[in-house]
């Protein structure tokens, strides 16, 4: 099966490996083309522009970092939507608002390409041992044609239903992470502050009700202020921004992410964004009496 991949970020990029290594021919594209060469090592094409991707290609999966680069791709000058049409199909699996998503949906159904939205839950490791879970939604038919290439990226997959529906599961997921990483660090913090040792802390949590693979996974290297990017902070600020738009919209009052999201903000006005959201640890770290 041939696929196009446009975006070789930390996910697009341990994605693209995965299809490779599991039979698919993939060409890539990304906006800084020289991150392509790593994957032709590995059998991938090169697409000079997202336009010829599509037109080699029948499905073109994107990997974006938010709706700014979504609507870029698919509208700018070389774009997607200059080679979409009948019998090709478009997959846009970047976290982005409804909105973006219904918006890319119009243009792409409107020359007849088939359109899904499939953001994923699940970071880097995840992505390169093929267990992210997918959030598909839009066009049932493009669904079952990518079930193939989702078996090899996923764990799982949902559809669910008409489009929007992927980006709001994802953001309401994200939303509860963010608040959750929040939680965790200030935790963290008030442990060492009122002279517990966090290490004690963090099998204590591993024991009880709220053990999860997140703060199994990130804890120790928090402590160790060790925040090398998986999902990357400013990424998880603009979900968190995004999904308290979805509750404006919904009337849904979210105090507790509307905390968290000010953090992550601070943290990404201090420098931080490029690091992994845990590192909003360190911002709660420095807030002394
Ligand atoms: N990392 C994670 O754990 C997870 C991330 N996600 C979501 O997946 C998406 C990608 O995340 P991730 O790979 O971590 O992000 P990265 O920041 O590592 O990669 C972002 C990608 O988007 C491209 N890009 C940015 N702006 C533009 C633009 N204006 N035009 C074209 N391309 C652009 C970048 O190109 P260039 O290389 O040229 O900068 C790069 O390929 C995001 O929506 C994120 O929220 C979802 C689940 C987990
Ligand atoms: O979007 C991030 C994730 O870990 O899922």
């Amino acid at each position: 099966m041939e696929v196009g991949f446009l975006g070789l970020g930390i996910m697009g990029k341990a994605m693209s490996m995965n299809l490779l290594k599991n039979g698919f021919k993939v060409t890539v594209w990304n906006r800084t083309l020289s991150k392509c060469n790593e994957l032709v090592e590995f059998g991938a094409s090169i697409g000079e522009t997202p336009a010829q991707v599509v037109k080699k290609c029948r499905l073109t999966i994107a990997m974006l970092s938010d709706p700014a680069a979504a609507l870029s791709v698919v509208f700018d000058k070389d774009g997607v939507l200059e080679q979409i049409g009948s019998g090709k199909g478009y997959i846009d699996m970047s976290t982005v608002d409804p909105e973006t998503s219904s918006k890319i949906s119009q243009a792409i159904t409107s020359t007849g390409g088939a359109f899904l939205e499939a953001p994923v839950s699940g970071s880097k490791q995840p992505a390169e041992t093929g267990q992210l879970v997918i959030l598909a939604a839009g066009d049932k038919g493009l669904y079952e044609e990518s079930i193939p290439a989702f078996d090899v990226l996923g764990k799982k997959s949902f559809f669910l239903g008409q489009v929007g529906n992927g980006a709001k599961m994802k953001l309401v997921v994200n939303m509860i992470m963010g608040s959750m990483m929040n939680a965790f660090s200030e935790g963290l913090v008030l442990s060492e502050r009122s002279g517990l040792n966090p290490h004690d802390l963090l099998d204590v949590l591993d024991l009880g009700a709220i053990a999860n693979p997140m703060f199994r996974g990130k804890g120790p290297a928090m402590l160790k202020s060790n925040h090398s990017p998986a999902f990357p902070l400013k990424h998880q600020q603009k979900d968190m921004r995004l999904a308290l738009a979805l509750g404006d919209e919904n009337a849904v009052s979210m105090p507790v992410a509307a905390a968290a999201n000010e953090s992550f903000k601070k943290a990404r006005s201090m420098g931080l964004g490029d690091l992994d959201f845990s590192a909003v640890y360190e911002i709660l770290k420095m807030t002394k009496d």
